[in-house]
């Protein structure tokens, strides 16, 4: 016999937490099923814990700027601290009762294991089978993406998941990848004195931003002892028992050694795991295909976060979240709009972009115009002095006057974002823009010097 509930929600981290519960909140029986822990990759693994980390790391290297502005100081690095606040205020110990115990308080019922499709508006966890009468929303995240390097299958590598449950560092790690993953970790664990070498396959860290974002990270994690090796990938991976041995390049010489390996090679959606194929979906695809009110093709099953591939962040599934339940109870709502999608790369100095890199906008076809401006040439990046490299990009729609995409380099670069973010968002014309009054002396002032120098 199997169960009944409005809706099944499968998977339960930000985007399906936050569904369940909006969803139980307005009177719907909700059926919440989660494998691992309520709260899902973000609050255990993930954005939390390395925003703790590196919020430590960022202690630290201010701490060594001291000697150039204010006098001395002595600092000792102690990574149990990191640890002991990631366990005890940010994870609980990776439990998730806290969470478990919201969740239910709103009505959901919690269901722990894991869930596949079978078939329209029915899900099997175990030998259990629920059915939905209104529809199930998918929304289980991604998985790690492991590389077929020879030889690293098997081996001990650690992934996002053991690098936040360290309690002690290794002397020293090879991090393979510079994305996001790799340059965060990379400068906070060079930071707790752990010697780090970055493996990046493309030419350059942070691939898919403007070129100045890779050149910037590279150059703050080399400030910080990081070793960069881009445009190389790596052929072999041995593991002694002890340390790791990866080899690069052409030849068996070229190698390179170190007691860790972190795997920080993007992620991907498993949906030959949610049995997709029995509601018509094709099980080898990178992700679900959603339309604007987070539908897939098949009927009555939405989908929100990492696995529809929209931009693997904790806000893109939290958005999706928002609209999903929004149709799931048929109110209507503005369709997903991802032209101004914010990121943050939290590195020292934090890199936020919104929108378009130069190169997309190229490519679209449009009529370009950009300006890139250091923040040293505002009043504000002066005065900051060591700690204050950043820049500020703009990319430009010149047909239209508008910004449609934007990069803010800077030691707070991230909330530096925010006015770009809106001038995308919103389409407030360049004009416009250059009629604020930008505060003095501030590091957005450099924003309002790059709109007056677009070309
Ligand atoms: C190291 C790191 C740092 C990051 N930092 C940031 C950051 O600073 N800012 C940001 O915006 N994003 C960040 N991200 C990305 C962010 O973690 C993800 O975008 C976000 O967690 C995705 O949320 P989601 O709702 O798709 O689900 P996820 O968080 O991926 O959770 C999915 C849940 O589904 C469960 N599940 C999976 N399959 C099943 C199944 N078959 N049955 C039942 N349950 C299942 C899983 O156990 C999991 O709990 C970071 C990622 C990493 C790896
Ligand atoms: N601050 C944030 O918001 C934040 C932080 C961390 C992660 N995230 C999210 O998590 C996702 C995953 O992050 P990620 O850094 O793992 O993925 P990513 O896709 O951003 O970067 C992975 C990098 O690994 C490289 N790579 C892949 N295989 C390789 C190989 N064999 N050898 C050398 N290099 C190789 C790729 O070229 C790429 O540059 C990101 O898409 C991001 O959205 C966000």
């Amino acid at each position: 016999m199997s169960e009944r509930a409005d809706v099944i929600v499968l998977g339960l981290g930000p985007g399906g937490e936050y569904v369940a519960g909006a969803l139980a909140e307005a009177g719907l029986d909700v059926v919440g099923v989660e494998a691992e822990l309520v709260g899902g990759e973000c609050p255990y693994w993930a954005c939390v814990p390395s925003k703790m980390m590196i919020r430590a790391g960022n202690a630290l290297a201010e701490a060594l700027r001291v000697p150039d502005l204010a006098g001395t100081a002595d600092v000792t690095a102690d990574w149990s601290k990191v640890a002991g606040r990631i366990r005890e205020e940010a994870t609980d110990g990776w439990n998730d009762q806290v969470a478990a115990d919201r969740l239910g308080a709103k009505g959901v019922r919690l269901v722990r294991g894991t869930g596949r499709l079978a078939g329209l508006r029915r899900v099997t966890i175990g030998d259990r089978t629920v059915e939905a009468r209104r529809g199930v929303v998918l929304a289980t995240g991604t998985r790690p993406r492991i590389p077929s390097v020879p030889g690293l299958s098997g081996t001990p590598y650690w992934t996002n998941r053991e690098a936040m449950a360290a309690a002690d560092l290794p002397a020293s790690m090879i991090v393979l990848g510079g994305g996001a993953v790799g340059v965060e970790l990379a400068q906070v664990f060079a930071r707790f004195r752990c010697a780090v070498t970055v493996l990046e396959g493309q030419d350059r860290l942070l691939a898919q931003e403007e070129p100045e974002a890779g050149e910037l990270a590279a150059q703050a994690l080399r400030a910080d002892g990081v070793r960069i090796l881009t445009g190389i990938r790596a052929r072999r991976i041995i593991h002694d028992g002890t340390a790791f041995t990866v080899q690069v390049g052409g030849t068996d010489d070229e190698t390179l050694r170190a007691e860790r390996l972190l795997v920080a090679a993007g992620r991907h959606a498993d949906l030959a795991a949610l049995a997709v194929e029995t509601v018509g979906l094709d099980p080898t695809a990178p992700a679900v295909p959603t339309d604007g009110r987070m539908r897939t093709p098949a009927e009555g099953l939405w989908a929100v976060g990492d696995l529809t591939g929209k931009g693997a962040f904790t806000h893109v599934s939290m958005y999706q979240a928002e609209i999903a339940v929004r149709d799931v109870l048929g109110r209507s709502a503005p369709d997903a709009d991802y032209r101004a999608l914010p990121r943050v790369t939290f590195t020292d100095p934090e890199i936020g972009a919104v929108g378009l890199t130069e190169r997309q906008a190229r490519a679209q076809g449009l009529r370009v115009r950009t300006s890139v401006l250091p923040l040293a040439s505002s009043t504000r990046g002066w005065i900051h002095g060591p700690g204050g490299e950043g820049f500020v990009k703009v990319v430009e729609d010149a047909d239209r006057g508008v910004l449609v995409g934007a990069t803010s380099a800077a030691p707070a670069g991230g909330e530096l974002l925010y006015g770009l973010s809106v001038a995308v968002h919103a389409e407030v014309s360049v004009r416009r823009l250059m009629e604020m009054i930008y505060a003095y002396p501030t590091f957005h002032r450099t924003v309002g010097a790059a709109l007056g120098a677009l070309r």
